[in-house]
């Protein structure tokens, strides 16, 4: 099997050392042991990158936009020819069960194919002139050098919904993966190199955070900031941006409701459930945050989902069938604790789990805490871990004016039988994915973004290319009638 651990970063097509010699270790979650070590660079190799990027983008964007997507395709190739060697990497440094990792890297090759499509289909229009004598064309072009800093909780597919419509684009690219999983991220440099990518079209830098995104955010030739992380983080890069005006897009923190309502169908509920809380052991930008069950069904729900929460597998990711992985650090399980802590005093009733699970140190019990109620901190903040509180509601009025009561605007999933419920529900909360009747929507066909402090622009789908392109107006003139 191919070794995909990279000790060093990618910068115009090598492979180079931190100036400073620095290093970042690496850790296993589900046992603390370090696995590895990168490098701790900072804004000097990033210039360096950026510059790799920019001499890279002219011969890259002439490219036919056939010959772009052969180079997608091959990427994609890559990766599902290495798909388990992939997989075994991520759940090591990530932590997430085995088949779920094997499923976000079939992801990432996903998004690479479609992109590969989509790179054929950017298309221009001819606008009917207001005058006789001239036409008027639009066209889209790459935007330029693309910065992409992604997070730790999908380190292979965050990169794949960025990366790809990059390069189908024409545009080339400087990524930063997140600091505790940078083995996935620069294992995207060796599938470029698999894939024959050209050098300096994909390069990836790890160490400070502060002060590589200072200089992707502050370097005139970075044109465009892609970024998937947290609402503070997002604030800091738009605000640092502003003096360079760049494109930006935003893919941020969530607090996703889950309404359940007196017609729905329990079992159905209860399956999209378990998927919509417990998948990377609560730890995804789109896991449901606050449960919502309608009086009549009250009772019935928490006790069907506590079944099924009691009955999920904890263990190493690593180990086989398990379900739910440890949390990302110790920082993660303490914050987790505080939370139940804060539930209880305020009067949360733990159904099952609400406790360290002894697995190991960065385990945590999955949980279901009912009688949850408004004052309670995880009604306003993202969990990131594997609890679910249940709020009761009666109106149908009261569940969407209390969903929508967050900054937050990601997912949100709701389950009725009554289809006129379904189009008014889910037209009245203010969410950029809803799930009816489902509770796992990610597709690469579909634009996966959210609004209000969610963030902005669109990954995945048609609509995820046009964050990485312009649009240029041309008026030819002089053309008589
Ligand atoms: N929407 C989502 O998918 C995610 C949401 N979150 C939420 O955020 C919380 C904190 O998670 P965390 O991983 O710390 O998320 P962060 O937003 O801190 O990290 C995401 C990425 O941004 C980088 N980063 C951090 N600070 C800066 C900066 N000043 N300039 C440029 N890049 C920066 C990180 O680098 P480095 O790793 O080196 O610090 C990482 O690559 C979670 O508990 C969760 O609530 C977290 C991850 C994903
Ligand atoms: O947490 C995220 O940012 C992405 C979730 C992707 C998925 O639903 O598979």
């Amino acid at each position: 099997m191919t070794d995909f651990r990279r000790e060093k970063i990618l910068v115009g097509g090598d492979w180079i050392q931190a100036d400073a010699g620095g290093r970042i270790e690496v850790t296993n979650p589900a046992t603390g042991a370090v696995i590895g070590t990168v490098p701790d660079a900072g804004a000097a190799e990033t210039a360096r990158a950026v510059a790799a990027a920019e001499a890279a983008f002219g011969p890259w964007r002439a490219l036919t936009a056939a010959e772009r997507a052969t180079h997608l395709r091959r990427l994609a190739q890559a990766i599902l020819d290495h798909r388990e060697a992939l997989a075994e990497l991520l759940t090591e440094e990530q932590g997430k069960p085995l088949a779920e990792a094997r499923g976000e890297v079939g992801m990432s090759a996903a998004y690479i194919q479609w992109f590969a499509e989509e790179a054929r289909r950017v298309y221009g229009e001819v606008i009917p002139s207001p005058w006789p004598d001239r036409r008027l064309l639009v066209t889209r072009q790459p935007v330029g050098v693309v910065a992409a800093i992604t997070p730790w909780n999908f380190p292979s597919s965050m990169l794949a919904r960025k990366i790809g419509p990059a390069l189908a684009a024409g545009c080339t690219v400087v990524a930063k993966p997140a600091s505790q999983t940078p083995f996935s991220g620069l294992a995207w440099g060796v599938l470029g190199e698999m894939a024959g990518l050209p050098a300096g079209v994909l390069n990836i830098v790890t160490g400070s955070a502060r002060a590589i995104g200072g200089e992707l955010t502050a370097n005139p030739s970075v044109r465009k900031i892609t970024f998937t992380g947290s609402t503070p983080v997002g604030k800091v890069l738009l605000a640092q941006a502003a003096g360079t005006v760049k494109k930006m897009s935003m893919e941020l923190g969530g607090n996703a409701p889950f309404l359940v309502f007196d017609d729905a169908d329990l079992d159905r509920a209860v399956e999209g459930a378990i998927a919509a809380k417990f998948r990377n052991a609560g730890q995804t930008c789109v896991c449901t945050n606050r449960f919502y069950a309608q009086a009549g069904i009250h009772d019935e729900f928490v006790k069907r989902l506590a079944a099924a929460t009691a009955a999920l597998k904890v263990g190493p990711g690593a180990q086989d069938g398990s379900e739910i992985g440890p949390l990302i650090d110790a920082a993660a399980v303490a914050k987790t604790e505080e939370m139940v802590a804060d539930a209880t005093a305020k009067g949360g009733r733990i159904v099952t789990g609400g406790r360290r699970h002894t697995a190991g140190a960065g385990f945590y019990e999955p949980t279901v805490i009912a009688d949850a109620t408004d004052a309670m901190t995880f009604a306003r903040e993202e969990i990131f871990g594997p609890v679910a509180p249940v709020f009761r509601f009666e109106t149908e009025e009261e569940a969407i004016r209390r969903a929508n009561a967050t900054e937050y605007g990601l997912a949100c999933y709701f389950y009725t039988s009554d289809l006129g419920r379904a189009f008014r529900v889910s037209e009245a909360l203010d969410y950029g994915i809803v799930g009816v009747n489902e509770g796992l929507v990610t597709t690469e066909v579909a634009p996966f973004g959210g609004v209000k402090e969610s963030g902005f622009g669109s990954e995945g789908s048609h609509h995820g290319m046009q964050d990485y392109l312009t649009l240029k107006y041309t008026a030819m003139g002089g053309l008589g009638r």
